[in-house]
């Protein structure tokens, strides 16, 4: 409007304008004064609601419908046309400044709800507690910090947009985005913190994934991880559940410094309604999550630059230089690996779905074994696909969304996935073209792991509120890219455990050097790196809870058939999923077995839909020779990695202790 110095009154065209020339501007205050006959109007009868742009701008955005009010006053800064969130103000904000409070220096920081960009106006703000000695008044005392929290999935589009490089809208509606250095958990990296009840509580030396650190270093990096959070404009700030079982249910907060982390974590745990987040109260944990800033190699105990760290005592878990948000989830998981058994319940690396008739199937696998896609089934409920309790009532999900391996996605094979990357799902490390922002699942340029982290309900059969009766089937997967386990197998109890206790599977090492190798890989209770006391604990409990419910073990290869991975060929997922439906219908209860050599497995003569050449390995073979050497190579693997657990009693039961050490390969 240069040259029109009045800023609050309204323009019109004169219409005494020379026909050719352009129009005359007149601007008047209040615009009433003006003989209609003199002013065009388009629509006479309608009046605006707004003065100015800035005006017009915050009538876009309609105010969210909370249950309560939101309280203005009381020291708090409301956003005015930044992000809002549906939760009264103040005591948020006092919980969230407890949170981020030094524990050296002074106390919590100030903070302000909303956008930096949009809250201009600042006011005074709660600290907690007030009183701070004048001695520790610091600069970072001074600032603020502000909060954003809970936003919505929009919201955080709109914040990773405009902030986080790497971040974009793909052509269905995701958010594509860069997890940057790390693709992939850091279990090197993690730290459990050992104190006096840890240390005795705990699984602690060979093979355990709890590498000890000591409270004092703990308190270094929360304080390195709390100082760079408030150092910024701004935190994220979630506050949410895990477990929808609702006597077992536990408040997170999780604190992070990008969009794309609280977005994950929005997706991945349970949403809580508005009412829930109005009393939502003190979190029972805290995740602190650093990003990219890194730990400090001074400190104790640290190896690299990534360190993350738990502290059952304090409920804390750390998180400095990484960004790879499946930390943060599968971080939660270890804790709730601790807390569970503590209440009699048993916490499960698996997926769980759930029949018309309410016969439920766990699917227990290390990662990249099918657990997220052979849950995911149209014909079933989706209960969940990657964590689950399992207590006296039942099954429940320990999270609200999946995590999704996106490699080599496809529409024909695996729809509902497919269908569930759209508006609100985050997309890490894919490629995209770069106009129609189609995303290419094949490339692998930024890694293999590529992941799509959806709310649960975005899957259409999912079994909403997610939790189901006491499974009949408990479906162990290995990817066994040697090709010697059959397709299928029908485990005793012993057996069941024998190979739950063993976690099996095996992976194709490094695609980059020439060396194309299975590797086999071994972790207790499918989940060693999540697991808290020592595996025979959680084995002793499958163990009890699959006998009460005379529930059936089975043993899937998801992996290679007719050779290793080089000459034989993965087994096709449509034959997987035959096989998955025939346990589920009972059908395969009933067919006739033969029991294989070494490791003594019954397989079923027939599946329906799958080549019966399959079934027996040794069959799809060309070179038998080649079958029995890898064959026996494997069973090797087993005896070695079983040995640790030789000495160990599962549970009360003497007998079955000793079944389960007779179930593993004879050779
Ligand atoms: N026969 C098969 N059974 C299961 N998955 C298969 C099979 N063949 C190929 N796949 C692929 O293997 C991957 C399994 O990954 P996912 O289900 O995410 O594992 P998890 O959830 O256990 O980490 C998927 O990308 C899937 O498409
Ligand atoms: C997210 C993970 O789980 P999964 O690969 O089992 O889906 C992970 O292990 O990092
Ligand atoms: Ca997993
Ligand atoms: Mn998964």
């Amino acid at each position: 409007m240069a040259g029109n110095g009045n800023t609050d009154g309204e323009f019109s065209f004169s219409a005494a304008a020379a026909r050719d020339a352009l129009p005359r501007i007149t601007t008047e205050k209040g615009a009433k004064s003006t003989t209609s006959s003199d002013v065009c109007h388009d629509d006479t009868a309608s009046r605006v609601n707004f003065q100015t742009i800035d005006q017009l701008h915050s009538l876009q955005k309609k105010r969210s419908a909370p249950t309560t009010p939101l309280k203005e006053g009381g020291g708090v800064v409301m956003g005015t046309s930044g992000p809002t969130t549906p939760v009264s103000g103040e005591s948020m904000l006092q919980s969230v400044s407890a949170s981020l409070a030094s524990l050296t220096r002074e106390t919590g920081p100030k903070v302000i709800r909303g956008d930096p960009t949009s809250a201009a106006k600042v006011a005074h703000v709660p600290q907690t507690p007030t009183s701070a000695p004048a001695a520790d008044v610091s600069d970072s005392s001074l600032k603020f910090t502000h909060v954003l929290h809970n936003l919505s999935p929009a919201e955080l589009y709109e914040q990773a947009i405009k902030y986080e490089k790497g971040s974009f809208v793909t052509s269905t509606g995701a958010l594509a985005t860069l997890s940057g250095a790390k693709t992939g958990r850091s279990p090197k990296d993690k730290r459990v913190v050992k104190d006096e009840t840890t240390a005795s509580e705990l699984w602690w030396g060979k093979g355990s994934p709890n590498i000890e650190m000591d409270e004092q270093s703990f308190l270094v990096n929360r304080e390195r991880a709390v100082d760079y959070l408030n150092s910024l404009d701004k935190v994220f700030v979630n506050d949410q559940y895990l477990n929808w079982d609702p006597e077992n249910r536990i408040k997170v907060r999780i604190v992070s410094a990008r969009a794309y982390h609280s977005l994950f974590m929005h997706n991945m745990c349970i949403r809580p309604t508005a009412e829930e987040l109005e009393n939502f109260g003190t979190p029972d944990f805290t995740i602190y999550n650093a990003g990219k800033f890194p730990c400090n190699r001074f400190t104790h105990y640290m190896t690299s630059s990534t360190s993350v760290d738990i502290n059952l005592g304090r409920r804390e878990m750390v998180i400095l230089g990484t960004q790879y948000a499946g930390e943060m989830k599968k971080g939660l998981f270890g804790v709730m690996h601790y807390l569970m058994p503590k209440r009699k319940i048993l916490s499960i690396h698996s997926g769980c779905n759930m029949g018309k008739d309410g016969d439920v199937a766990l699917f227990f696998g290390l990662s990249g074994t099918g657990k997220t896609t052979l849950s995911t089934d149209h014909n079933r409920y989706l209960i969940g696909d990657d964590e689950h309790c399992w207590s006296e009532t039942g099954v429940s999900n320990i999270e609200g969304g999946c995590y999704a391996k996106c490699i080599d996605l496809s529409r024909e094979k695996e729809p509902d996935i497919w269908n569930a990357i759209k508006f609100g799902t985050v997309l890490e490390n894919v490629v995209f073209d770069e106009h129609t922002r189609e995303v290419d699942y094949t490339d692998k340029s930024v890694t293999e792991n590529t992941r799509a982290a959806y709310p649960i309900e975005y899957i259409p059969n999912s079994k909403i509120p997610c939790v189901g009766p006491h499974p009949k089937n408990v479906i162990l997967l290995a990817c066994d890219a040697f090709g010697v386990l059959p397709p299928v197998s029908k485990l005793d109890l012993a057996q069941t455990m024998y190979h739950f206790i063993s976690g099996y599977t095996a992976l194709v090492a490094g695609t980059e050097e020439g060396v194309k190798e299975p590797r086999a890989t071994f972790s207790a209770c499918f989940g060693a790196a999540f697991i808290m006391l020592h595996p025979t604990k959680y084995a002793a409990m499958l163990a009890e809870k699959m006998q009460a419910q005379g529930a059936t073990g089975w043993l899937v290869n998801t992996g290679w058939s007719g050779g290793s991975y080089g000459s034989g060929s993965r087994i096709k997922l449509a034959y997987t999923r035959k096989i998955i439906d025939a346990i589920h219908s009972g059908s395969l209860l009933n067919a006739t077995y033969q029991k294989t050599e070494i490791f003594g497995l019954e397989i079923p003569n027939e599946v329906e839909g799958v080549p019966s050449e399959i079934l027996e390995p040794m069959n799809a073979w060309e070179d038998k020779v080649a079958y029995k050497d890898t064959l026996l190579k494997l069973a090797g693997l087993f005896r070695n990695n079983f040995e640790t657990f030789t000495s160990h009693k599962i549970g009360e039961d003497g007998k079955l202790t000793e079944e389960i050490l007779a179930a593993g390969p004879n050779f």
